[in-house]
């Protein structure tokens, strides 16, 4: 006798596999899990406004892009605007996105975030750390871009910045 190789699972014509899983909740969807992060490449007479954090403990010292999360609801550009206000007390003009989104792992009690960043304009003042959120400010030029530790999510977005700096 001929035995028909069928998986068990299908051999019932009555049996459907079950459709796809769906997330009901729109909150369990992976794009509301994850935390938006915006940086602002900020250049003035051709140096990049750079940032020494100071918390949490593991980053500290680093440098990064000023900016910060987007609340929900708030458009990354605002939450760009408000955070650079917050941290510098200055009101950046932001021009272009560069880049794409870089993700980077949770911080143990946070949701996987990614950065986002834009190139932008900074119309008139001068911007200091505020907050208590950096420890310093250094503008960077071409050849000092390279001389500070900065946060692994901020790296490849230096490439497209580079040639806007002079030596
Ligand atoms: N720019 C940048 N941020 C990073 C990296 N890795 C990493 O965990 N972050 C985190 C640090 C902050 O939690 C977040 C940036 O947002 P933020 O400047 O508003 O941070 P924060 O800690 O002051 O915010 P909060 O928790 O006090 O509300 O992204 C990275 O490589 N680059």
């Amino acid at each position: 006798m001929t035995r028909r190789r069928t998986n068990p699972r299908y051999a019932c014509v009555a049996y459907r596999p079950p459709p796809p899983r769906r997330s009901t909740c729109r909150y369990r969807c992976s794009v509301t899990q994850t935390q938006i992060v915006v940086g602002a490449a900020i250049i003035r007479s051709g140096a990049l406004l750079a940032a020494q954090r100071s918390h949490p403990p593991p980053m500290r010292g680093r440098w990064e892009l000023p900016g910060g999360k987007v609340d929900p609801g708030e458009s990354d550009t605002d939450a760009l605007v408000r955070e650079c206000e917050e941290e510098l007390g200055v009101r950046i003009a932001p021009i272009r996105r560069i880049g794409g989104d870089v993700f980077f792992p949770a911080r143990s009690e946070g949701p996987e975030a990614l950065l986002r960043v834009w190139m932008a304009e900074l119309p008139d003042g001068q911007p200091e750390p505020r907050a208590l959120e950096h420890l310093s400010l250094r503008w960077l030029r071409a050849d000092t871009l390279a001389g500070v530790d900065w946060l692994p999510a901020d790296v490849p977005f230096l490439t497209e910045i580079r040639p806007h700096l002079r030596d």
